[in-house]
């Protein structure tokens, strides 16, 4: 079965783009990961697959890891795929619909796109940890780092603070924490350097990825929990490796996630290429 993809990124967080709101697609965890895999597949961070709304959603977004595990969230492919919705519809808002809710994103002048992520889920069962713990405080440490924050934004985020993120070997530790025990569905390890109230500098491990140029829900959490921490405001620049999101915590409770999409290139698949 040949059909169309698009590779597009937020921030070089990239994802391979395909489009089942016409006909379902024959594509299983294995068949995803063959083709996230950067030697033998066409290789991205994250694998979406664009499926039918429903009503009140212009689209449903499935996200899968290149290891092939599904989640919750993923912040800069909402961006990616509401930027697609709102080129075909020629509105300048749609919503997004995935497993941890609708989210509606926006078209801002300067051409970037606007996510609300909702609000984030603060207690230790929906996180979600292994045990009753503070999750302002976590009883975790490893390799040089201790006391992480940890909340879900539909999918779950530990984040360290640290003085000097040069300093840190993130290859080598984020595997280790992202498969804690604490972790019963493992984590995405967030490691930030405040750099001031208003910017916070943010590296992620990716739960199922590994390191990424930028995590759109990862800089969400980064913010909820370094004001939590009172570390920063409830509004920050959140620079990553591969450039800077807008992050905001409203009032409401919501996470407004602000940046930029692209697309790379498009192409065609031969989906029979790979492992059912
Ligand atoms: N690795 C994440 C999904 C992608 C998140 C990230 N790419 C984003 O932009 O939010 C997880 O397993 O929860």
């Amino acid at each position: 079965m040949i059909i169309p993809f698009r590779k597009m990124h937020g921030l070089g967080n990239d994802f391979v783009v395909l489009d089942a709101r016409g006909a379902a697609l024959p594509i299983s965890p294995a068949r995803a990961a063959a083709i996230a895999d950067r030697r033998t597949g066409i290789g991205c961070d994250q694998f979406i697959v664009m499926e039918p709304g429903g009503a009140g959603a212009d689209l449903f977004m499935r996200i899968r890891n290149p290891d092939g595990s599904e989640a919750g969230a993923c912040g800069n492919a909402t961006r990616c795929v509401a930027s697609l919705a709102m080129d075909e519809s020629g509105l300048d808002g749609a919503t997004v619909r995935t497993v941890a809710g609708d989210l509606p994103s926006e078209r801002l002048p300067d051409g970037t796109v606007r996510v609300d992520m909702g609000a984030p889920a603060l207690g230790w069962q929906a996180v979600p940890l292994a045990r009753e713990a503070d999750t302002l405080h976590l009883p975790l440490a490893a390799a040089g780092v201790s006391d992480p924050a940890a909340c879900s934004m539909g999918n779950p985020h530990a984040t360290f603070f640290v003085p000097d993120l040069a300093a840190l070997d993130i290859a080598r530790i984020g595997p280790l924490l992202e498969h804690d025990p604490l972790f019963p569905d493992r984590a995405n390890i967030g490691f930030v350097q405040v750099l001031a109230p208003d910017h916070l500098r943010l590296v992620v491990w990716e739960r199922g990825a590994g390191l990424t140029l930028a995590c759109g829900s990862g800089a969400c959490a980064a913010l909820v929990n370094a004001a939590r921490r009172g570390l920063s405001a409830r509004e920050a620049t959140v620079s990553l490796p591969g450039g800077d999101l807008r992050i905001a915590w409203r009032d409401d409770g919501h996470v407004l996630m602000a940046g930029a999409v692209a697309t790379a290139f498009t192409g065609m698949v031969d989906l029979d290429a790979f492992p059912a």
